[in-house]
């Protein structure tokens, strides 16, 4: 039997080992973490991480062929394929510092798996990490191998959280890069018998080992630059009563570009895109290429520009002052269908509005007041180490507070702010809202999910991002 072990039991981890384990059942999946917490949630009935359908696909699974441990050496000496899923946070101090990839805690289980080996293994690279790494990995492995054969292989994840399972049930594309050799070949051909298990041959792709690597930066810059374009588009509409719905829908007409992606926002948020654009940047200036990084820097820049123009929006609108005003915050993950808040746009929002003093009500229906705290109370980038590393925070924004209701979050508030697109808060019942808010009543449609028309019948004073303004927002001009 195939022995598969995954250093990792995160969002990539898990959810991906759970679906080699399901369509494989001839394969024995062990996941490993040195956190005792994630695994302890592993092989309970309550998973760490909130996914539409992984529950049934653990429970399907779980101790037949599927397994999660803290032992990770005894896992990793047994495996005859070791995926490497770990963090690969933004450097915070050093060379890089605020771009570079951190590749601790990648090299810590790299020198690892030299240590325990005692048979040839096959290391995959499923984190997401800056092009050439698998060369630096292989040096590790070499320079301490005992005669052991390593083959290293690049095969990034390209799932998105919410949508996790389907996504790896179906994916567009597997991608496995590896080296151009006979033992190089084999390996690749090994990993990709795995996947032949349920995904059809034609979107198994397999490149060079640096192809592989950039391909994954790449994707995930291309599609942060469409929401950094189409955003930067809903300004122009602002400014110019076109509405950006209808645009994106028109450009997006054109078989060339697409319909997907094109949703203006708050803002992008979650763990990947501003950490690999960044990633991206460094390796752009490190090749002596500054246009290039230029270029990609330009998408974080927007991003940043939709968050605070938000923020002005809101102040704006409110008299230019939101001081002791209770505004409602409605969704804080940074997409809807997961708990999942890193990089959210939610932070950066609640913290400008805190910044003028405003006393916010936060209402998700995923995401706990512990993390919510934490997260106002983070410094920028430690959200990305593993969980028993990351600093407590003992204290707490005093004018937050956190509710399990959206109509006790918006009870006597001045306004509502939409940051997560999660359903439930299309079908709100806003007249009732509306009816127990301090008037004016404004919402900031920060996802346009609202009917705004409907809502301006109630009495709301709504903006939808990128759509024609409200007189009363035009008689408010916000600073860009
Ligand atoms: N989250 C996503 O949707 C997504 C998608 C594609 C790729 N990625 C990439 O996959 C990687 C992992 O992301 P994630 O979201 O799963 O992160 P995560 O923080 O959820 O999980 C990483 C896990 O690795 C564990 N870990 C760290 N060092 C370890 C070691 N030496 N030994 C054992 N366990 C160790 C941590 O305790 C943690 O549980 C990152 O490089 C990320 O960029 C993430
Ligand atoms: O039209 C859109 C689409 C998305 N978003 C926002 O963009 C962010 C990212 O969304 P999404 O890409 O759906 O989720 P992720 O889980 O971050 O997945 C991305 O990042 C992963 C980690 O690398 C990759 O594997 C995936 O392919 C890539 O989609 C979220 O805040 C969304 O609300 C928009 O604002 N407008």
């Amino acid at each position: 039997m195939v022995k598969i072990c995954c250093i990792g039991a995160g969002y990539v981890g898990g959810p991906t080992m759970a679906v080699i384990a399901l369509k494989c059942p001839k394969i024995e999946v062990v996941v490993v973490d040195i956190s005792v917490s994630r695994i302890t949630a592993w092989n309970s009935e309550q998973l760490p991480i909130y996914e539409p359908g992984l529950d049934d696909v653990v429970k399907e699974c779980r101790g037949r062929n599927l397994f999660f441990s803290t032992d990770v050496e005894k896992h990793v000496a047994e495996a005859d394929i070791v995926f490497v899923s770990v963090n690969t946070p933004t450097k915070t101090t050093g060379l890089g510092a605020g771009k570079a990839a951190d590749l601790t805690y990648w090299e810590s289980a790299a020198r690892m798996i030299a240590d325990v080996s005692k048979s040839d293994k096959i290391v995959v690279e499923k984190s997401t990490v800056p092009v050439k790494t698998a060369e630096a990995i292989e040096k590790i492995l070499t320079h301490n191998s005992k005669g052991i054969n390593y083959q290293i292989l690049s095969n990034p994840e390209f799932l998105a959280e919410g949508t996790a399972i389907q996504d790896l049930f179906h994916p567009d594309r597997v991608l496995i890069g590896g080296r151009e050799t006979p033992a190089g070949l084999k390996a690749v051909q090994a990993l990709k018998d795995v996947y032949a298990q349920w995904v059809p041959d034609e979107r198994i792709l397999t490149t060079n080992l640096w192809s592989a690597e950039l391909s994954k930066l790449a994707a995930n810059a291309f599609l942060a630059q469409r929401i950094s374009s189409v955003n930067a588009m809903s300004a122009l509409c602002e400014a110019t009563g076109a509405d950006v719905t209808q645009v994106a829908y028109a450009v997006g007409k054109d078989s060339r570009i697409g319909q997907k992606f094109l949703n203006a926002s708050v803002g992008f948020g979650g763990s990947c895109f501003q950490k690999d654009i960044l990633n991206l940047v460094y390796i752009c200036e490190c090749n002596g290429l500054p246009e290039v990084a230029e270029y990609w820097k330009q998408v974080i820049k927007v991003n940043d520009y939709q968050k605070n123009r938000f923020v002005n929006r809101v102040v704006a609108s409110m008299f230019n002052t939101v001081s002791n005003k209770k505004i409602a915050v409605l969704g804080f993950a940074f997409k809807k269908d997961t708990g999942d808040t890193r990089e959210t746009p939610a932070i950066d929002v609640c913290k400008g509005l805190l910044g003028d003093k405003a006393r916010l009500s936060i209402y998700d229906p995923q995401v706990t007041e512990d993390q919510i705290q934490r997260d106002l109370t983070m410094n920028k980038f430690d959200w990305d180490h593993p969980i028993h590393l990351q600093p407590t925070s003992p204290t707490t924004v005093k004018q937050v507070s956190v509710v399990w209701d959206a109509y006790e979050a918006t009870k006597d508030a001045h306004a509502v702010c939409i940051l997560t697109e999660w359903d439930e808060f299309k079908k709100l019942d806003y007249k009732r809202i509306f009816d127990n808010m301090q008037k004016p009543a404004f919402v900031f449609d920060g996802r346009n999910i609202v009917n705004a028309d409907e809502l301006r019948q109630i009495g709301f004073i709504v903006y939808s991002i990128g759509k024609p303004l409200d007189s009363w927002l035009k008689d408010m001009p916000a600073v860009a």
